[in-house]
């Protein structure tokens, strides 16, 4: 139970309706009581009529009464128990609303990093199939909790008073019952875990099957992945068998023992009656009593196996909860940035995979500066990038933004002043409008399409038949890799940021549109520090100052002129890409 202590602010929050719930469930239950009381009563007016002791009219008259109390009674504790699901099962509903949001905004808060070292299908499940097996122990379980509670205390000692040895002999067999399915929960529980792990890989096998359909048609790949999953679906049919198998056992072992318990209240009642201890109506009142009971008595193990597995459940999400961002904010008041940037003798480390992506890199970036950095692929330029957005923080040296160490700047602010252009453009399902506006979500449709123009993509769009609200993604149209990356270069220049970082955003475009957006970059990042990143020296020759990276060290720095004049990667890079221009 220590981890379902986490709820505890959740039921302190809701403590209003779960009270009445409760009361009312207690309320329902008591209802119920009337239905044996009066079918017990209704058995001994017939037995009385017909021994005379009541005229026909007198024992017709009180059974159509005890029915009418009966049905009231009845009426009463089913709109009761209406009332008691609209009270006990919305909070646990309430509850689950919160969990989620909570849980999302703590996903939302964690780094980059924590993404990397989870699987997304992980992430997804802990969201919705764990928050669900806890939400049944904030609702169902309290509520059946209550039912059984409320029975065992008003019917328990009402069966001693009322016929003790029938009591004992007809009680005897429920702990047995409570025992076995407690057995049986448990089973179920270690089982239903199988079931549980296997449908999380299952459904990360298949998001990550939809997510790369097109490499998989592509190589042809159907059959192996018909393969894979027929191999997944057969082990989780084992699985679910062995889980059904279990199940199975449940209800027969009910049936069983409510048999057992309603023999020995006709047996050992119908001894009693012929000893005329007792009269024939008890034992009816009395097999009701083992009906009503045997639910409870049941539940008693199966809320055991609930709260068991809403512990597992919560104790999976509280290890996210746990986690702590390991870029974190700590700066309250406001630093808006300007644009210098400085590296100082800074090294990176990347945890997970132990990769050492920089070397005691330092360089100077002017505000306002338009500085290239070129290099072979691995060599450390999107991690230079990634590291001034401060998705990662140094493992050694520093990094200063307006002369200031990076972590002293508010986080909010410097990725407010930062229009980051990534490698692999991602766009949202929404209207090409909506993913420029990410940007900047009060922008007007003028101020879309002046960027759309500067980034060389309105013409494109204007052709699609839906224009700027073409929707895109799983519900829509795919863009080509130019198009998409001319989109997310339009949502970095509306963002209009004081510091770009194109992170080889133009690589999927031909040179002559190269050529104009870099033009129209060139005026819209005016006054704006910029980076870009690029294989092509066609990216970085008109730059003020070219970076030149290999393997995580900066081997040449200086303009393309400089760079031009010195044997060295530079120079090599440029003949190369000439002669395959002349080519
Ligand atoms: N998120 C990550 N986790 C672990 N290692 C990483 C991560 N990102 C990059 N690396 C590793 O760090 C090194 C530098 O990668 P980086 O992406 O910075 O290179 P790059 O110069 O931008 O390459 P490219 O030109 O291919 O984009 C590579 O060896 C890469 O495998």
């Amino acid at each position: 139970m220590k981890e379902l202590k986490h709820l505890n602010k959740y039921f302190k929050k809701y403590w209003k309706k779960l009270v009445i719930g409760i009361l009312i469930t207690i309320i329902a239950r008591v209802f119920q009581l009337v239905l044996p009381t009066y079918v017990n009563k209704s058995i001994s007016v017939l037995e009385n009529t017909i021994g005379s002791t009541l005229t026909k009219g007198e024992g017709e008259d009180l059974l159509l009464q005890y029915i009418l109390i009966i049905i009231a009674a009845a009426l009463l504790s089913g709109f009761f128990t209406f009332l008691m699901r609209q009270t006990i099962i919305n909070v646990s509903r309430h509850i689950e609303f919160d969990l989620k949001n909570e849980v999302f905004d703590h996903y939302q808060r964690l780094s980059l990093s924590f993404y990397k070292q989870n699987r997304t299908g992980d992430l997804m499940n802990r969201i919705s199939e764990d928050i669900n097996q806890v939400r049944l122990y904030s609702g169902p379980a309290i509520m059946y909790g209550m039912q059984t509670l409320t029975l065992f205390v008003c019917l328990i000692p009402l069966m001693f008073i009322k016929a003790p040895t029938l009591a004992m002999y007809t009680l005897l067999p429920l702990p047995i019952l409570s025992v076995l399915i407690y057995q049986i929960s448990k089973v179920i529980h270690k089982r239903s875990t199988v079931v549980q792990e296997y449908l999380s890989s299952l459904s990360t096998f298949t998001q990550e099957v939809f997510s790369g359909v097109s490499v998989i048609k592509a190589y042809s790949l159907e059959p192996q992945t018909n393969t894979d999953i027929g191999v997944l679906a057969l082990e989780g049919k084992e699985k679910s068998m062995n889980l059904a198998k279990v199940n199975a056992w449940f209800f027969p072992l009910m049936i069983l023992l409510i048999g057992i318990s309603n023999l020995f209240v006709i047996y050992i009642g119908g001894k009693q009656y012929i000893n005329g201890e007792i009269g024939v109506g008890l034992i009816a009142e009395f097999v009701l009593y083992v009906n009503m009971l045997t639910w409870p008595v049941a539940i008693v193990g199966w809320l055991t196996s609930i709260i068991q597995r809403a512990e597992a459940s919560q104790k999976r999400i509280n290890a996210f909860l746990k986690e702590q961002p390991s870029i974190k904010n700590t700066v309250e008041e406001r630093t808006p940035i300007f644009g210098k940037i400085e590296f100082k003798n800074v090294s990176f480390t990347y945890e997970d995979t132990n990769i050492t992506a920089l070397k005691n890199i330092s360089f100077t970036i002017e505000n306002g500066e338009t500085v290239a950095i070129i290099g072979k692929t691995g060599s450390g330029k999107s991690t230079i990038l990634d590291l001034i957005s401060r998705l990662y923080d140094v493992s050694s040296g520093e990094i200063l933004i307006d002369n200031k160490p990076i972590n002293h700047l508010n986080l909010i602010n410097l990725r407010e002043g930062i229009g980051a252009v990534p490698q692999d453009a991602f766009l949202f399902s929404d209207s090409i409008k909506n993913n420029i506006k990410f940007g900047k979500e009060n922008a007007t449709d003028d101020e879309v399409i002046t960027v759309a123009k500067k980034a060389v993509v309105h013409k494109n769009i204007s052709d699609f038949a839906g224009g700027y609200d073409t929707v895109l993604g799983e519900r829509g149209i795919t863009l080509s890799g130019g198009q998409k990356q001319r989109v997310s270069i339009a949502r970095a220049l509306l963002k209009n940021p004081n510091i770009y970082l194109f992170d080889d955003c133009l690589s999927a475009v031909d040179t002559e549109t190269e050529e104009e957006i870099l033009n129209n970059l060139k005026t819209a990042s005016k006054n704006r520090t910029t980076l870009i990143v690029s294989h092509r020296v066609s990216s970085a020759k008109n730059a003020s100052k070219i970076l030149v990276l290999e393997d995580g060290k900066l081997i040449q720095e200086g303009t393309h002129k400089q760079l031009n004049s010195v044997n060295g990667y530079y120079k090599e890079l440029y003949k190369n890409q000439l002669l395959e221009k002349e080519n």
